[in-house]
Protein backbone atom coordinates (compact mmCIF):
# COMPACT_ATOMS: atom_id res chain seq x y z
CA UNK A 1 0.00 0.00 0.00
CA UNK A 2 1.20 3.52 -0.52
CA UNK A 3 -0.18 7.19 -0.56
CA UNK A 4 -1.93 9.13 -3.95
CA UNK A 5 -0.99 12.63 -4.45
CA UNK A 6 -3.91 13.82 -2.48
CA UNK A 7 -2.70 11.50 0.49
CA UNK A 8 -5.33 8.70 0.45
CA UNK A 9 -4.31 5.41 -0.02
CA UNK A 10 -3.72 3.48 -2.58
CA UNK A 11 -3.94 -0.40 -2.75
CA UNK A 12 -2.70 -3.05 -5.17
CA UNK A 13 -3.01 -1.96 -8.60
CA UNK A 14 -3.16 1.74 -7.62
CA UNK A 15 -7.34 1.03 -6.40
CA UNK A 16 -7.99 4.44 -4.19
CA UNK A 17 -8.67 2.28 -0.99
CA UNK A 18 -10.06 5.84 1.30
CA UNK A 19 -12.46 5.81 -2.41
CA UNK A 20 -13.60 1.98 -1.90
CA UNK A 21 -14.41 2.63 1.08
CA UNK A 22 -16.66 5.29 1.75
CA UNK A 23 -19.42 6.02 -0.82
CA UNK A 24 -19.44 9.43 -1.91
CA UNK A 25 -21.66 12.11 -0.75
CA UNK A 26 -23.39 14.12 -3.62
CA UNK A 27 -22.84 17.49 -4.07
CA UNK A 28 -19.76 17.75 -0.63
CA UNK A 29 -17.73 20.99 -0.36
CA UNK A 30 -14.42 20.01 -0.30
CA UNK A 31 -12.40 19.36 3.08
CA UNK A 32 -12.22 22.74 5.19
CA UNK A 33 -8.62 23.73 5.12
CA UNK A 34 -9.47 26.68 8.25
CA UNK A 35 -8.39 24.18 10.85
CA UNK A 36 -4.90 25.41 12.35
CA UNK A 37 -2.86 22.01 11.96
CA UNK A 38 -0.88 21.50 14.66
CA UNK A 39 2.92 19.78 14.93
CA UNK A 40 5.08 19.56 18.06
CA UNK A 41 8.63 17.98 17.62
CA UNK A 42 10.73 16.38 20.74
CA UNK A 43 14.13 16.48 20.17
CA UNK A 44 15.41 13.57 22.18
CA UNK A 45 13.52 10.31 23.48
CA UNK A 46 14.80 9.36 26.94
CA UNK A 47 13.09 9.06 29.84
CA UNK A 48 12.15 12.87 29.34
CA UNK A 49 11.11 12.91 25.70
CA UNK A 50 8.99 10.04 26.15
CA UNK A 51 6.78 11.19 29.55
CA UNK A 52 6.33 14.78 27.37
CA UNK A 53 5.34 13.06 24.17
CA UNK A 54 2.83 10.11 26.22
CA UNK A 55 1.45 13.34 27.89
CA UNK A 56 0.72 15.55 24.72
CA UNK A 57 -0.72 12.27 22.79
CA UNK A 58 -3.09 11.40 25.91
CA UNK A 59 -4.09 15.23 26.04
CA UNK A 60 -4.70 15.92 22.22
CA UNK A 61 -2.25 18.48 21.95
CA UNK A 62 -1.04 18.12 18.38
CA UNK A 63 -2.65 16.73 15.10
CA UNK A 64 1.12 15.98 14.07
CA UNK A 65 4.08 14.63 16.49
CA UNK A 66 7.20 14.06 15.89
CA UNK A 67 10.17 12.35 17.45
CA UNK A 68 14.01 12.64 16.72
CA UNK A 69 16.85 11.11 18.52
CA UNK A 70 20.32 10.23 17.40
CA UNK A 71 19.61 6.15 19.06
CA UNK A 72 17.86 5.14 15.57
CA UNK A 73 16.69 1.56 16.91
CA UNK A 74 15.75 3.23 20.21
CA UNK A 75 13.81 5.79 18.60
CA UNK A 76 11.71 3.47 15.95
CA UNK A 77 10.92 1.14 19.09
CA UNK A 78 9.48 4.43 20.99
CA UNK A 79 7.67 5.27 17.54
CA UNK A 80 6.21 2.14 16.86
CA UNK A 81 4.96 1.46 20.67
CA UNK A 82 3.21 4.95 21.09
CA UNK A 83 1.48 4.18 17.49
CA UNK A 84 0.37 0.70 18.59
CA UNK A 85 -1.91 2.85 21.59
CA UNK A 86 -3.61 4.46 18.21
CA UNK A 87 -6.82 2.47 19.11
CA UNK A 88 -6.85 4.02 22.74
CA UNK A 89 -5.91 7.75 22.23
CA UNK A 90 -7.30 10.42 19.99
CA UNK A 91 -6.24 10.51 16.32
CA UNK A 92 -2.29 11.95 15.86
CA UNK A 93 -0.07 11.26 12.80
CA UNK A 94 3.75 10.35 14.70
CA UNK A 95 6.88 9.97 12.57
CA UNK A 96 10.17 9.64 14.08
CA UNK A 97 13.71 10.19 12.14
CA UNK A 98 17.25 10.67 13.27
CA UNK A 99 17.68 13.38 10.33
CA UNK A 100 15.69 16.85 11.66
CA UNK A 101 14.15 17.53 8.33
CA UNK A 102 11.47 15.68 9.57
CA UNK A 103 10.73 18.79 12.11
CA UNK A 104 9.78 21.04 9.15
CA UNK A 105 7.12 23.64 9.78
CA UNK A 106 7.04 22.75 13.86
CA UNK A 107 4.74 25.27 15.80
CA UNK A 108 6.98 24.37 18.78
CA UNK A 109 9.74 22.39 19.19
CA UNK A 110 10.36 20.68 22.60
CA UNK A 111 14.30 19.59 22.97
CA UNK A 112 15.10 17.30 25.34
CA UNK A 113 18.48 16.09 24.40
CA UNK A 114 21.01 15.50 26.60
CA UNK A 115 23.38 13.93 29.61
CA UNK A 116 21.16 13.81 32.82
CA UNK A 117 22.35 13.94 36.31
CA UNK A 118 23.93 11.47 37.84
CA UNK A 119 22.99 10.74 41.87
CA UNK A 120 24.22 13.51 43.65
CA UNK A 121 25.23 16.12 40.43
CA UNK A 122 24.07 19.29 40.15
CA UNK A 123 22.33 20.16 37.37
CA UNK A 124 25.03 22.91 36.50
CA UNK A 125 27.67 20.06 35.97
CA UNK A 126 26.25 19.09 32.91
CA UNK A 127 26.77 22.21 31.25
CA UNK A 128 29.96 21.32 28.72
CA UNK A 129 28.39 18.15 27.34
CA UNK A 130 24.86 19.31 26.55
CA UNK A 131 26.49 22.36 24.92
CA UNK A 132 27.84 20.63 22.17
CA UNK A 133 25.33 18.52 21.48
CA UNK A 134 22.86 22.11 21.65
CA UNK A 135 25.72 23.50 18.94
CA UNK A 136 24.80 20.41 16.68
CA UNK A 137 20.96 20.45 17.05
CA UNK A 138 19.37 23.99 17.32
CA UNK A 139 20.87 25.61 14.01
CA UNK A 140 19.41 23.13 11.73
CA UNK A 141 15.96 22.74 13.99
CA UNK A 142 15.56 26.18 13.23
CA UNK A 143 16.75 26.08 9.52
CA UNK A 144 13.45 23.70 9.09
CA UNK A 145 11.32 25.56 11.02
CA UNK A 146 12.24 29.43 11.23
CA UNK A 147 8.67 30.25 13.14
CA UNK A 148 8.83 28.00 15.83
CA UNK A 149 8.55 28.41 19.37
CA UNK A 150 11.97 26.96 21.00
CA UNK A 151 11.07 25.07 24.47
CA UNK A 152 14.07 23.98 26.01
CA UNK A 153 14.04 21.22 28.69
CA UNK A 154 17.85 19.88 28.85
CA UNK A 155 19.69 20.89 31.16
CA UNK A 156 21.00 23.23 32.88
CA UNK A 157 18.21 24.39 31.57
CA UNK A 158 18.25 28.14 32.31
CA UNK A 159 21.87 28.76 30.41
CA UNK A 160 20.99 26.19 27.61
CA UNK A 161 18.05 28.29 26.93
CA UNK A 162 20.45 31.30 26.41
CA UNK A 163 22.56 28.96 24.39
CA UNK A 164 19.53 28.18 22.10
CA UNK A 165 18.22 31.84 21.60
CA UNK A 166 22.21 33.00 20.64
CA UNK A 167 22.24 29.67 18.20
CA UNK A 168 18.50 30.48 16.92
CA UNK A 169 19.13 34.54 16.25
CA UNK A 170 15.59 34.31 17.34
CA UNK A 171 13.61 36.89 19.24
CA UNK A 172 13.62 36.34 23.21
CA UNK A 173 9.74 35.82 22.79
CA UNK A 174 9.97 32.57 21.30
CA UNK A 175 12.65 31.21 23.50
CA UNK A 176 11.13 29.50 26.19
CA UNK A 177 12.91 27.03 29.05
CA UNK A 178 10.52 24.62 31.30
CA UNK A 179 12.56 26.58 33.63
CA UNK A 180 10.67 26.40 37.48
CA UNK A 181 7.39 25.22 36.28
CA UNK A 182 8.32 22.08 37.59
CA UNK A 183 9.84 23.18 40.89
CA UNK A 184 6.48 25.25 41.46
CA UNK A 185 4.45 22.29 41.36
CA UNK A 186 6.53 20.81 43.82
CA UNK A 187 5.88 23.68 45.40
CA UNK A 188 2.09 23.85 45.45
CA UNK A 189 2.28 20.06 46.41
CA UNK A 190 4.32 20.00 49.35
CA UNK A 191 2.17 23.36 50.52
CA UNK A 192 -1.16 21.42 49.76
CA UNK A 193 0.07 18.60 51.78
CA UNK A 194 1.14 20.89 54.68
CA UNK A 195 -2.11 22.55 54.65
CA UNK A 196 -3.93 19.21 53.65
CA UNK A 197 -5.87 21.06 50.58
CA UNK A 198 -5.90 21.07 46.62
CA UNK A 199 -2.26 21.76 45.35
CA UNK A 200 -4.53 23.35 42.58
CA UNK A 201 -5.87 25.97 44.88
CA UNK A 202 -2.58 26.86 45.94
CA UNK A 203 -0.98 29.84 44.28
CA UNK A 204 2.56 29.75 44.76
CA UNK A 205 5.85 30.56 42.60
CA UNK A 206 9.43 29.11 43.08
CA UNK A 207 11.52 31.83 40.42
CA UNK A 208 15.12 31.94 39.58
CA UNK A 209 17.09 29.12 38.60
CA UNK A 210 15.55 25.28 38.07
CA UNK A 211 18.43 24.50 40.51
CA UNK A 212 20.02 25.22 43.64
CA UNK A 213 19.68 28.97 43.99
CA UNK A 214 15.96 29.05 43.01
CA UNK A 215 14.00 31.23 44.90
CA UNK A 216 10.38 30.48 46.91
CA UNK A 217 8.31 33.86 46.72
CA UNK A 218 6.52 33.46 49.61
CA UNK A 219 5.34 36.76 50.19
CA UNK A 220 2.65 36.33 47.23
CA UNK A 221 1.56 32.62 48.40
CA UNK A 222 -2.49 32.12 48.16
CA UNK A 223 -4.87 29.25 48.73
CA UNK A 224 -8.42 30.00 47.83
CA UNK A 225 -7.88 33.62 46.88
CA UNK A 226 -6.84 34.23 51.12
CA UNK A 227 -2.69 35.36 50.87
CA UNK A 228 -1.37 33.08 53.46
CA UNK A 229 0.90 35.26 55.03
CA UNK A 230 -0.73 37.97 55.47
CA UNK A 231 -4.01 36.17 56.66
CA UNK A 232 -1.60 34.39 59.42
CA UNK A 233 0.31 37.52 60.53
CA UNK A 234 -3.62 39.71 60.87
CA UNK A 235 -5.07 36.71 62.80
CA UNK A 236 -1.91 36.82 64.70
CA UNK A 237 -0.69 32.97 64.27
CA UNK A 238 2.79 32.59 64.67
CA UNK A 239 4.51 30.45 62.34
CA UNK A 240 7.96 29.83 61.86
CA UNK A 241 10.09 31.13 59.47
CA UNK A 242 12.40 27.71 59.46
CA UNK A 243 8.84 25.46 58.43
CA UNK A 244 8.88 28.14 55.14
CA UNK A 245 12.90 27.62 54.86
CA UNK A 246 12.20 23.51 54.83
CA UNK A 247 9.38 23.40 52.22
CA UNK A 248 11.80 25.49 49.81
CA UNK A 249 14.72 23.42 51.15
CA UNK A 250 12.35 20.11 49.84
CA UNK A 251 11.71 21.37 46.50
CA UNK A 252 15.61 21.98 46.00
CA UNK A 253 15.70 18.66 47.16
CA UNK A 254 12.92 16.88 45.17
CA UNK A 255 14.58 15.96 41.90
CA UNK A 256 18.17 14.97 43.70
CA UNK A 257 15.32 12.64 45.99
CA UNK A 258 14.12 11.17 42.60
CA UNK A 259 17.18 10.45 40.76
CA UNK A 260 18.76 9.13 44.15
CA UNK A 261 15.82 6.32 43.96
CA UNK A 262 14.81 5.99 40.39
CA UNK A 263 17.66 7.57 38.02
CA UNK A 264 16.06 9.88 36.49
CA UNK A 265 13.00 12.08 36.87
CA UNK A 266 10.31 12.21 33.82
CA UNK A 267 6.16 12.21 34.91
CA UNK A 268 6.05 15.02 36.69
CA UNK A 269 8.18 17.35 34.07
CA UNK A 270 5.89 15.10 30.93
CA UNK A 271 3.30 16.76 32.39
CA UNK A 272 4.52 20.42 32.91
CA UNK A 273 5.73 20.79 29.83
CA UNK A 274 3.06 19.35 28.19
CA UNK A 275 0.92 22.07 30.53
CA UNK A 276 3.34 24.85 28.99
CA UNK A 277 2.75 23.25 25.05
CA UNK A 278 -0.90 23.24 25.70
CA UNK A 279 -0.80 27.48 26.91
CA UNK A 280 1.50 28.07 23.95
CA UNK A 281 -0.35 26.35 21.18
CA UNK A 282 -3.95 27.08 22.37
CA UNK A 283 -3.43 30.45 22.78
CA UNK A 284 -4.30 29.90 26.55
CA UNK A 285 -2.34 33.19 27.90
CA UNK A 286 -1.69 31.47 31.10
CA UNK A 287 0.68 32.90 33.54
CA UNK A 288 3.64 30.10 33.78
CA UNK A 289 7.14 30.34 35.83
CA UNK A 290 9.30 29.84 33.04
CA UNK A 291 12.86 30.68 32.03
CA UNK A 292 13.36 33.61 30.08
CA UNK A 293 15.36 36.63 29.12
CA UNK A 294 15.23 38.48 32.68
CA UNK A 295 17.91 41.63 31.75
CA UNK A 296 16.45 45.03 32.94
CA UNK A 297 13.40 42.80 35.13
CA UNK A 298 13.45 43.12 38.68
CA UNK A 299 17.12 44.96 38.87
CA UNK A 300 18.76 42.21 37.21
CA UNK A 301 21.51 42.99 35.19
CA UNK A 302 22.88 41.09 32.30
CA UNK A 303 21.77 38.46 29.46
CA UNK A 304 20.45 36.04 31.74
CA UNK A 305 17.58 33.54 31.43
CA UNK A 306 15.95 32.03 34.77
CA UNK A 307 11.99 32.07 35.52
CA UNK A 308 9.74 34.47 36.15
CA UNK A 309 5.63 34.18 36.21
CA UNK A 310 5.63 34.80 32.38
CA UNK A 311 2.01 34.79 30.62
CA UNK A 312 2.24 32.56 27.52
CA UNK A 313 0.43 31.86 24.17
CA UNK A 314 1.00 31.40 20.71
CA UNK A 315 3.31 33.97 20.30
CA UNK A 316 5.73 32.33 23.16
CA UNK A 317 5.84 34.77 25.64
CA UNK A 318 3.35 37.68 25.87
CA UNK A 319 4.90 39.61 28.85
CA UNK A 320 5.91 39.09 32.00
CA UNK A 321 4.04 39.52 35.40
CA UNK A 322 4.34 42.60 37.62
CA UNK A 323 4.67 40.49 40.82
CA UNK A 324 5.33 42.05 44.14
CA UNK A 325 8.49 41.17 45.79
CA UNK A 326 10.18 41.81 49.24
CA UNK A 327 13.16 43.30 49.37
CA UNK A 328 14.26 39.69 50.41
CA UNK A 329 12.90 37.88 47.58
CA UNK A 330 14.36 40.20 45.00
CA UNK A 331 17.77 40.10 46.43
CA UNK A 332 17.84 35.96 46.46
CA UNK A 333 16.58 36.67 42.59
CA UNK A 334 19.11 38.80 41.87
CA UNK A 335 21.09 36.33 43.45
CA UNK A 336 20.30 33.44 41.49
CA UNK A 337 20.99 35.91 38.33
CA UNK A 338 24.36 36.39 39.40
CA UNK A 339 24.62 32.55 39.85
CA UNK A 340 23.91 31.43 36.57
CA UNK A 341 25.78 34.34 34.93
CA UNK A 342 28.86 32.69 36.97
CA UNK A 343 28.89 29.60 34.79
CA UNK A 344 27.09 31.42 31.68
CA UNK A 345 30.22 34.01 31.43
CA UNK A 346 33.09 30.94 31.18
CA UNK A 347 31.07 30.08 27.61
CA UNK A 348 32.09 32.48 25.76
CA UNK A 349 29.35 32.18 23.62
N1 LIG B 1 14.23 21.06 32.93
C1 LIG B 1 13.76 20.11 33.73
O1 LIG B 1 12.91 20.36 34.60
C2 LIG B 1 14.26 18.72 33.56
C3 LIG B 1 15.31 18.48 32.71
N2 LIG B 1 15.80 17.23 32.57
C4 LIG B 1 16.92 17.07 31.64
O2 LIG B 1 16.45 16.49 30.43
C5 LIG B 1 17.56 15.87 29.76
C6 LIG B 1 17.16 14.47 29.32
O3 LIG B 1 16.98 13.63 30.45
P1 LIG B 1 16.55 12.09 30.23
O4 LIG B 1 15.49 12.01 29.20
O5 LIG B 1 16.31 11.52 31.56
O6 LIG B 1 17.91 11.51 29.62
P2 LIG B 1 18.05 10.19 28.73
O7 LIG B 1 19.49 9.79 28.83
O8 LIG B 1 17.01 9.19 29.12
O9 LIG B 1 17.72 10.67 27.25
C7 LIG B 1 18.51 11.57 26.53
C8 LIG B 1 18.24 11.27 25.06
O10 LIG B 1 18.91 12.26 24.27
C9 LIG B 1 19.34 11.59 23.07
N3 LIG B 1 20.33 12.39 22.36
C10 LIG B 1 21.64 12.56 22.64
N4 LIG B 1 22.21 13.36 21.70
C11 LIG B 1 21.23 13.70 20.83
C12 LIG B 1 21.19 14.50 19.65
N5 LIG B 1 22.29 15.14 19.20
N6 LIG B 1 20.02 14.63 19.02
C13 LIG B 1 18.90 13.99 19.44
N7 LIG B 1 18.89 13.22 20.55
C14 LIG B 1 20.03 13.07 21.24
C15 LIG B 1 19.86 10.26 23.59
O11 LIG B 1 20.00 9.29 22.56
C16 LIG B 1 18.77 9.91 24.59
O12 LIG B 1 17.73 9.15 24.00
C17 LIG B 1 18.73 15.92 30.76
O13 LIG B 1 19.57 17.01 30.44
C18 LIG B 1 18.03 16.15 32.09
O14 LIG B 1 18.87 16.74 33.04
C19 LIG B 1 15.27 16.17 33.23
C20 LIG B 1 14.20 16.34 34.06
C21 LIG B 1 13.62 17.63 34.32
C1 LIG C 1 16.20 16.67 36.73
C2 LIG C 1 15.52 17.93 36.95
O1 LIG C 1 15.94 18.99 36.53
C3 LIG C 1 14.30 17.92 37.74
O2 LIG C 1 13.61 16.91 37.85
O3 LIG C 1 13.99 18.99 38.33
Amino acid sequence: MHKSASGSTLGPGGLDLTQAFFKPIANADPPSTTKQHNKISVIGVGNVGMAIAQTILTQDLTDELVLVDTNADKLRGEMLDLQHAAAFLPRTKIHASTDSSITAGSDLCIVTAGARQIAGESRLNLLQRNLSLFRAIIPPLVRHSPATTLLIVSNPVDILTYVAWKLSGFPSNRVIGSGTNLDSSRFRFLIADHLDVNAQDVQAYIVGEHGDSSVALWSSISVGGVPVLSFLENQQIAYEKETLENIHKSVIDSAYEVIRLKGYTSWAIGYSVANLARSILRDQRKIHPVSVLAKGLYGIDGEVFLSLPAQLGRGGILGVTNIHLNPEETQRLVDSAKTILQVQTQLGI
